[in-house]
Formats: C-alpha cells, sequence, structure tokens
C-alpha cells in the first residue's frame, strides 16, 4: 500500500493510540514487583497497524514503542538505556511485521472459522510473540533489568501479555468493522440482552474481587451465552472489558487469584485469562460455522425448490403439493381445480427480440400471476413457458373465474422494451379434481394438459375447462 499524505496522517494517529495504550497499560495493568504490565494492548494495535497500512507503519510502531518505554528505561537504567530502549522497540516491530505475515499467509479471510482458531492462536500469535519475547529478555538480562534465574519466568508472561493483546484486539476489530459496513442494526431485545449480560460479567469480575473469589466462574457462563446469542461485537467489548477489569483489580490485590507467591498468582491469572479469552473465540466462531451451515442449507433447499427467474415454486415442489391436496380433498371431500397455463407463441418472441426480453415477459407474467392470487393458492412454473396453479378447496366455477380474470390482465399487459411495446397472450386448461374418482398426480396433469392443448389448437388466448 502506497504511502499517501491521507495515511501518513491516519499512521501517525494509530501511532498515537498505540504510545497511548502503552501508557495505559504501564498504568492500569502493570503489576508489582517487576512492573511488567499484564496484557499488552500495543501487540493488537501494532498488528492492526501492519495489517491495514503495510510494512510502512512499523517506523511508526518502532518510534511510538520509543517514547513510550523511554522514559521508564531511562529511570531503571544509568547506561545506554538508549540502546536498550531502541533494541526493544525493534524487537516490538518486527512483532507486528512477523504476526501481520503470518496472519496474511494462514488467515487471508480474517477470522471466520472454528478452525481458524489453531493457526490463529499457535501460528499469529505464539510464533510472533515468542519472537519478540525472546529478544525482549536478552537485551532486558543484558540491561541488567532483571536476573538471569528469572528470564524463563518472564519470557513465559511476555509471551502471554502480548498474546493477550493480540487475541482480544483481532477479534474486537473485526467484528466492530463488520458492524459498523452492515450499518448495526440490533433489535431492542437484542441490545438489551447484551447490555444485561455487559453488567453480569464485569459486575461479577468486581465482586469476585470485593467480595466473593467464585463469582468470578459466573462470568464464563454469562460470556458463553453472549457468545451464543449476541452479536459478534458486544461478545468482543464484554470479552475484551472483562479481562482488562480483572487485571487491573489485580493489579490492585490478587483477589481470586492469589497463590503463595506474586510469581505463581500472576501465572494462575494469565491461564484464566487466556482459557477464558480462547474459550469465547472457540464459542462464537463455532456458532458462526452452525449459523452458516444453516443458512447454506436453507438456500440450498430453496435453490432446489424454486425457479431463479420468476422466484415461484418449481415442478419438484409443487408435485407434493398437488398430491397432499388430493389427499386432502378426498378425506374432507372437497373438490379443488387445477389449471396449466402456456405462454402464447413464446418461441417467437426469443426468436423476434431475444432472450433477454423472454425473460422479462416471464418474470412480468409471474408477477401478475401473484398479484392475482388468494393466498391458499400456489403457482409454480413447470419447465420453459409453461405455469401451473393449484386452487384448493375451489370449484370450477371460482377457478374458471380467476383463470379468466389473469388471462384478460396479461392481454391488457404492456412491456415496455428498448423503445418498443410489446404484449403478449396465454392460453390455459383447467380442470376440477371430484374426490373418490381415483387419480394420480400424473394421470390429472395429464388431463389439464390435454386441455391446453385444445386451447392452443382452438387459436390460443383462452381458457379450456
Ligand atoms: N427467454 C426464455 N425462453 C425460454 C425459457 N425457457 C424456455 N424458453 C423458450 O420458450 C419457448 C417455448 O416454446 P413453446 O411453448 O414450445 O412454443 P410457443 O412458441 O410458446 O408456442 P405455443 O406454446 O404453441 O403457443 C422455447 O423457444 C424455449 O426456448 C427461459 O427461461 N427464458
Amino acid at each position: 500500500m502506497p504511502l499517501t499524505g491521507r495515511n501518513f496522517l491516519y499512521l501517525l494517529i494509530a501511532s498515537g493510540i498505540y504510545f497511548l495504550s502503552a501508557r495505559f497499560a504501564v498504568l492500569l495493568f502493570s503489576l508489582e514487583p517487576g512492573n511488567i504490565a499484564l496484557i499488552w494492548l500495543p501487540s493488537g494495535i501494532g498488528l492492526l497497524m501492519v495489517l491495514r497500512f503495510g510494512y510502512w507503519a512499523v517506523p511508526f510502531i518502532v518510534v511510538a514503542s520509543y517514547l513510550a518505554n523511554s522514559a521508564g528505561m531511562a529511570a531503571v537504567l544509568s547506561e545506554l538505556a538508549w540502546l536498550h530502549t531502541s533494541t526493544a522497540a525493534l524487537s516490538n516491530g518486527l512483532e507486528s511485521a512477523l504476526a501481520a505475515t503470518l496472519m496474511r499467509r494462514l488467515l487471508p479471510e480474517g477470522l471466520q472459522s472454528f478452525q481458524d482458531i489453531f493457526p490463529f492462536v499457535f501460528g499469529v500469535c505464539l510464533v510472533s510473540t515468542a519472537v519478540n519475547s525472546t529478544i525482549l529478555v536478552v537485551n532486558l538480562v543484558m540491561a541488567g533489568f532483571f536476573a538471569v534465574e528469572s528470564s524463563w519466568m518472564i519470557w513465559l508472561i511476555l509471551i502471554v501479555t502480548n498474546s493477550l493483546g493480540i487475541l482480544l484486539l483481532i477479534p474486537l476489530a473485526q467484528a466492530v468493522l463488520q458492524a459498523w459496513e452492515s450499518r448495526l442494526q440490533m433489535r431492542l431485545g437484542d441490545a438489551a440482552r447484551c447490555i444485561a449480560l455487559f453488567i453480569i460479567c464485569t459486575g461479577m469480575t468486581w465482586l469476585a474481587f470485593d467480595m466473593f473469589a467464585g463469582f468470578i466462574f459466573l462470568i464464563m457462563p454469562a460470556l458463553m451465552f453472549l457468545a451464543v446469542q449476541g452479536r459478534k461485537e458486544s461478545v468482543y467489548v464484554t470479552l475484551t472489558v472483562t479481562v482488562g477489569l480483572t487485571v487491573a483489580l489485580a493489579a490492585e490485590n490478587y483477589g481470586p487469584f492469589q497463590l503463595q507467591t506474586d510469581e505463581w498468582s500472576r501465572l494462575y491469572l494469565l491461564s484464566y485469562l487466556y482459557s477464558l479469552i480462547v474459550l469465547v473465540l472457540g464459542t462464537e466462531l463455532y456458532q458462526r460455522d452452525l449459523l452458516s451451515e444453516v443458512q447454506a442449507r436453507q438456500s440450498w433447499q430453496y435453490r432446489a425448490h424454486h425457479d431463479a427467474l420468476t422466484s415461484l415454486g418449481n415442478r419438484s415442489l409443487f408435485i407434493p403439493l398437488l398430491e397432499n391436496e388430493m389427499k386432502r380433498a378426498e378425506r374432507m371431500n372437497r373438490a379443488f381445480a387445477l389449471a396449466l397455463i402456456d405462454l402464447d407463441n413464446f418461441k417467437s418472441f426469443n426468436d423476434s427480440f431475444g432472450h433477454a426480453l423472454g425473460d422479462k415477459v416471464l418474470k412480468e407474467f409471474a408477477q401478475l400471476v401473484r398479484k392475482n392470487l388468494r393466498d391458499i393458492d400456489v403457482a409454480a412454473r413447470m419447465g420453459g413457458d409453461e405455469f401451473a396453479i393449484l386452487f384448493p378447496e375451489t370449484p370450477m366455477s371460482e377457478a374458471r373465474h380467476a383463470v379468466e380474470r389473469l388471462r384478460k390482465q396479461v392481454e391488457k399487459l404492456t412491456i415496455k422494451y428498448h423503445g418498443r411495446t410489446i404484449q403478449f397472450t396465454i392460453s390455459s386448461g383447467l380442470a376440477e379434481f371430484i374426490p373418490h374418482e381415483k387419480h394420480t398426480s400424473d394421470a390429472i396433469l395429464g388431463r389439464v394438459d390435454q386441455l391446453l392443448y385444445e386451447a392452443k389448437r382452438q387459436g390460443r388466448n383462452q381458457v379450456q375447462a
């Protein structure tokens, strides 16, 4: 992506957000001793910047990271603080570039399905943060920031904290962006449910630290419920706020995560947060898979039973409905009527004006049929220019009236096409099905077809009953 003036401005703004989130993390999510932030949102922001603006974003990330860390590093390091801060900043830039490269390779469409969790968690997050953490830990040990013995623990914590930033922000950004593009429309009931679950999650977090540690477990079912029933963006907003709140409260005291030592308490807290995020992400993506499977099945069924041009039912939808109606008529001892309609001289329309006009005529006719029928009548396109209408519980006189009315309306219908006015007519065969006379659907259709043939033979534009 080229670095235009506008992109430069956006990158400056994004760098500002990166800087603020780093300062914010140090203020809110840092735990003594060691002052290591337990959620590092800049990892997610850096990745989003490279995904959006390409590798041009890397120098911006490096500068933002340098500025965010320089004061803290200078305060604890007496020598070469600039060198260690630069190394850490370059390493952060490398992490974002690497994560974006992996994301483009492994998940070019973003997070779409349950299958994407494995490459996201173990490919994108783990590889990029492990590389960054290794460089950071070596750099900090060389700076004398901490002893070699505690380096493996810090290495592990850095991997998880940076991963949390990516795990939280990528699904959140993706969901918010999609909601924005689809002009977020939420029904009142949905919104109320999302707000209630948000309050439960944040409320339970608070109470777990303030009153009873067990409340922390109640967050899981609430988040699961939201992941299954709620909208994507509300799931990830609630998850991010809950995770942020948990760490911010743990920075004051470890609450439900209090173990014998600070180090183990931190690992306990991080394991909980990591599991919570992966669990919610997995549930939401799995639910998305199920929904798209149901939608695919519904649309496949619809296409199998409907004609794409006119949207009327097709033969395979119509025949079972006809057979049902035959059984019902028999049981209730009530007659029904069946009409077959064929457009007159339709072949010459196609030949004279082209297939596109032929299609337009078929669509206009289907529209007219739909407008003319009662809710209980069933119309279908049986193939080519032939249509069928089933009139349940209707005697011949009424059905004949309906088909005649349709014939007259077609006669009057004019279709404008490339400056020309086109008209057409229809012929129809119509028969009444009398219960107790033994029929099959083929036989009754054959009978109506004969009547249609008779209408054509007698000059078209008429109904033969
Ligand atoms: N444009 C268009 N034409 C179609 C479609 N399906 C079938 N046709 C054409 O519809 C015509 C059907 O012609 P017929 O019903 O056999 O004959 P006709 O010209 O209507 O003559 P009569 O039925 O005897 O009045 C054929 O030329 C088919 O190619 C379609 O989906 N679109």
